[in-house]
Formats: structure tokens, sequence, C-alpha cells
């Protein structure tokens, strides 16, 4: 019974995958797709094996993040998540600053729109999906299972922050400032700035009056804040720097790597058992991968450069 059933599920659900090039091509293919991508607004290189550099790449614009970018964000962070080349992510902004945050320009787009719709709920409904769209963009940066680094340079405001947040660590320059600047354009921040920044932040009373006051954060507080790790003194030590920290994770082990970012996730917004909980069923599985094993005796043994298959 079980074999026909299987035998039906490849005659029906899988010829599509089989067609193209076989099953596990299929599926490779998917794991290969990111490297082949390519975005208007972002630049994707790999400076080093299994370590990816996205840059913001709209210079001319300050980086301002219009729809395109925004959706091409999303796609981009999605590939490679599953990119079996890609292990850990360096961001960080080409031209003069990181982002000036949300396009202007972009955004007068919107009102001729919203005028079309008389009603409210119809209105309500293009912006919803505006917003929503916008918080999986930025989501996907937490989705994606690699570490990201941010590294910023001089200016990161708005839409700015609502990235950099989402990502795993954060690195600048010391002539950096960040600016939660929604208040200043009549908005509440609405796609994570709100959600996150609390989380990396510790003092609630400081993240209130950034959000607040949208007062420009200069780089020496972001460090004192532990909203950055390090402050580099200028662009290029910082990416060399930020590259340098990628290749040390980029060697380790990608089960014991994405494992504990998931579970660096989810114990965040967990509590305390059920983080254990969460990391116990993922053990269960994961610590019967080749790299416990291969690692383990790496370590005992004092070898270096280990090498791991790539996931
Ligand atoms: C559903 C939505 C979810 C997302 C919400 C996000 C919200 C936000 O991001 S709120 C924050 C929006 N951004 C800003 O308010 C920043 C505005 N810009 C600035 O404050 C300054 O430009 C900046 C400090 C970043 C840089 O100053 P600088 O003196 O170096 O440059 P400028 O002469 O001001 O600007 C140069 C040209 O860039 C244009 N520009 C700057 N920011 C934007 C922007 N956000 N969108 C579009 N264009 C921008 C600016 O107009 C200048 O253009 P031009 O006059 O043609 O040279």
């Amino acid at each position: 019974m079980l074999s026909l059933i299987a035998k039906r599920a490849t005659n029906t659900i899988l010829p599509q995958f089989n067609n193209c090039s076989g099953g596990t091509n299929f599926v490779k293919s998917i794991a290969k797709m990111s490297h082949q991508a390519s975005y208007e607004t972002l630049s994707v290189t790999v400076p080093s094996e299994f370590v990816y550099h996205v840059e913001l790449n709209r210079p001319d614009q300050l980086n301002a993040m219009n729809k395109t970018m925004w959706l091409d964000i999303g796609q981009c962070f999605e590939n490679l998540n599953t990119d079996e080349n890609c292990r850990v992510i360096v961001l960080s902004g080409a031209g003069k600053i990181f982002t000036a945050g949300l396009d202007f320009q972009d955004m007068l787009t919107l009102a001729p729109q919203l005028a079309e719709q008389e009603d409210v709920a119809r209105k309500s409904k293009i912006l919803y999906q505006l917003i929503t769209t916008y918080q999986k963009s930025i989501s996907a940066l937490e989705l994606c299972k690699k570490p990201i680094l941010a590294a910023i340079h001089l200016a990161c405001v708005g839409g700015g922050v609502d990235l950099i947040a989402a990502a795993d660590m954060r690195y600048c320059t010391k002539d950096s400032w960040f600016q939660v600047k929604e208040v200043d354009i009549g908005m509440a921040a609405d796609v994570g700035t709100l959600q996150r920044l609390p989380k990396i932040i510790g003092s609630d009373s400081l993240v209130r009056e950034l959000c607040y006051t949208a007062r420009k954060m200069p780089a020496a507080e972001a460090l004192g804040s532990g909203l950055v790790s390090r402050v580099f003194e200028d662009k290029a030590s910082m990416i060399e720097g930020v590259i340098g920290i990628a290749k040390e994770i980029s060697k380790k082990s990608p089960v014991a790597v994405q494992g504990t970012k998931v579970s660096l996730v989810y114990s965040r917004d967990h509590t305390v058992q059920e983080g254990l909980d969460h990391i116990a069923l993922w053990n269960q599985l994961m610590l019967q991968s080749e790299d416990f094993t291969t690692a383990t005796v790496a370590q005992a043994t004092k070898q270096k450069d280990t090498v791991f298959a790539k996931l």
C-alpha cells in the first residue's frame, strides 16, 4: 500500500521536479539560486569562500529604501537562507552613507493610489499590504539562518535602523550616527525597530528617548548602549575587520552556527524553558550530524582548518 502511495506521488507530484533535472538536482538548484541572483538595488559579492557581502546599492540616492530595494532585501535574504555556498553575510551600504531610510520620492507615489479609493477600508487595505510586505523583508534577515553582520558608516536613518536591528551583530565607523527618525515624518515606526531595539539595547528608557525624540545617537553611545559591538576608525578598516569576523564564522560547522542562530532568535521570544525544549528537539537531530563528530575529534586532537560539508 505504502509503495503504491509513493509511486503515485512520484508520478503526480514529483514529475515537475524530475522533468527539470531530477529531484535531487531540483533541490540543489534551489540551494544555488542566490549564487546566480542579481538585484537592481543590492550588490552581492563573495569576498571569501562562504562569506557573502550584500551592499545597499543606490549610492546616488544615499541608499534610500524604495519599493524595489525593500523587495530586493526580502528576496535576497530569503535566497541566501537556502544557498549552500553562503554561511555568513556582511551587510553594508555603498557610497556616502549606510542609508537615508525610506525613499521620500517613492512614498509620494502612494498618495495617488490612496486617493483613488474613497472608502477607509479600501485605503487601509493598500497600506496594510505595504506595511506587512516591508515587515516581511526586514524579518527575512532574522529568518535567514546565516549570521548577518551589519557594517554601518556615517548615517543609519529610519528604515535603516529597522534593517540593522534584524541583523545578528552590528559594527560602525566612529563618525556614524543612528536615528529612529519616524516620529519626525509623523509616523510610528512599523517594520521592526520598536519590536527589536528594546531587545538589543538594555535600557528601555534610552530606547524610548531615541524613538520619541528622533535624536541622532552617535557611535560612541551606540557602543556604550550595546547597539554595536565595535567601532572602527573608518569604512575601509571596518569592512576589512567585519569580513575578518565573518571568515572566522565561516570556518565553523554550518550545522552548529545555523542551529545557534535559530535557537538564539527563538529563545529571545520565548521563556527559558521553551527555549530549552526547542534546542533539545533541534539537537536530538543535529547531534547526529557528521559535523558533531568531525568538530569534536578536531578539538580533541588539536586539528586546525577542519573542513565541513556544505549545508
Ligand atoms: C511602510 C513604511 C515602512 C518604513 C518606514 C521608514 C521610515 C523612515 O525611514 S523615516 C526616515 C526617512 N528619512 C529621512 O528623514 C532622512 C532624510 N535625509 C536626511 O536627513 C539627509 O539627507 C541625510 C542626513 C541622510 C544626509 O544629509 P546630506 O546633507 O549628506 O545630504 P542631502 O543634501 O540632505 O541629500 C542628498 C540628496 O539625497 C536626497 N535624499 C536624502 N534622503 C532621502 C530620502 N530618504 N529619500 C529620498 N531622497 C533622499 C536629498 O533630497 C538630496 O537630493 P538632491 O537634492 O536631489 O541632491
